[in-house]
């Protein structure tokens, strides 16, 4: 479909000034906001910078990437302005054990500041993924440079549904949220990052002492599920999620006993059986 003349008036360029007067303050997590119109990746970018001058706070925000990453070695795309697509560094003060949590973290922010923002309905399908019932808004990516965490989103806001990549997406406009403009969404979702992450470092990487495990329980459509993961070597293992641990880790009890499994060791997870009906809360 050809592009609508007026395609550049749902997407207003963000504004790098506006986003740093409102999010970059003495004492604020965040430390620089650059928006870039064009890049490969904002993660990759941003991991580069480690090895010289690494700022914990820098966010890098891309207007369009050409070769945005997915969990791995997937893609991510979306058209120019369509979307949020940026990436974070961050460098945690708690046990390395505890820093899976990192993640989970960002996508619980990124999902009560999409319900508070655009009023949709979101939930979390563990490791990263928002999701408007079995279609996926919005996607997390957390790479370890050396002691800090490049944590990349990509969020689906103003695209069309001839413009959705996969099948499985969905976007904002799509689901007729009530606010597709990306500039109150980021400052919201930047904002609760930024506060989660203050009580959860303060609390060592604690997830229940900060109230994060709670928090994520809740908004979580895999933990009191029966899941189908796919692991790496066409395994699969197919059991009740009945939890996730203190590394954040999916805990999932099958007939052969409990398995806890990292983010990085699942190739997918699916609701088992995939055609049925929600199991109900
Ligand atoms: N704009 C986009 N929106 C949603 N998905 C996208 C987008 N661009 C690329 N993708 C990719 O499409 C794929 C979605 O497919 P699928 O739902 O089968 O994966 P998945 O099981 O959700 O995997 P994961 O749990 O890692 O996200 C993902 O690999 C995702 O990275
Ligand atoms: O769902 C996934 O597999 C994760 C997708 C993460 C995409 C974002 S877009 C901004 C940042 N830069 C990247 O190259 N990837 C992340």
């Amino acid at each position: 479909m050809p592009d609508s003349p007026y395609a550049d008036l749902d997407r207003p360029p963000l504004s790098e000034t506006a986003l740093t007067r409102a999010l970059v303050r003495p004492g604020s997590l965040w430390s620089s906001i650059r928006v870039v119109e064009r890049t490969g990746s904002t993660n990759a970018d941003l991991a580069r910078t480690v090895r010289d001058d690494p700022a914990e706070g820098a966010v890098l925000v891309a207007e369009v990437q050409s070769a945005g990453r997915g969990r791995l070695g997937r893609t991510w795309s979306a058209p120019p302005r369509s979307g949020l697509t940026f990436s974070m560094l961050l460098r945690p003060e708690v046990p390395l054990a505890r820093q899976g949590w990192l993640a989970l973290l960002v996508g619980l922010a990124a999902a009560s500041a999409v319900r508070r923002i655009a009023e949709i309905d979101v939930r979390l399908k563990w490791p990263n993924d928002l999701m408007v019932g079995e279609r996926k808004l919005a996607g997390i990516l957390a790479e370890r440079v050396d002691r800090m965490v490049v944590i990349g989103m990509g969020l689906n806001v103003s695209l069309r549904p001839e413009e959705l990549p996969v099948e499985r997406a969905t976007s904002l406009a799509v689901e007729n949220a009530v606010c597709t403009d990306r500039d109150p969404l980021l400052r919201a979702i930047l904002r609760e990052i930024e506060s989660h992450y203050r009580e959860w470092t303060v609390a060592g990487g604690d997830p229940d002492t900060s109230g994060l495990r709670a928090a994520y329980l809740a908004w979580s459509s895999t933990v009191g599920q029966e899941v189908r993961v796919e692991l790496p070597g066409d395994r699969v293992l197919t059991g009740l999620a009945t939890g996730v641990d203190a590394s954040g880790h999916l805990v999932v009890r099958a007939q052969d006993g409990e398995h806890t499994l990292s983010a990085g060791d699942v190739v997918h997870v699916r609701r088992s059986p995939e055609t049925g009906p929600p199991v109900s809360e």
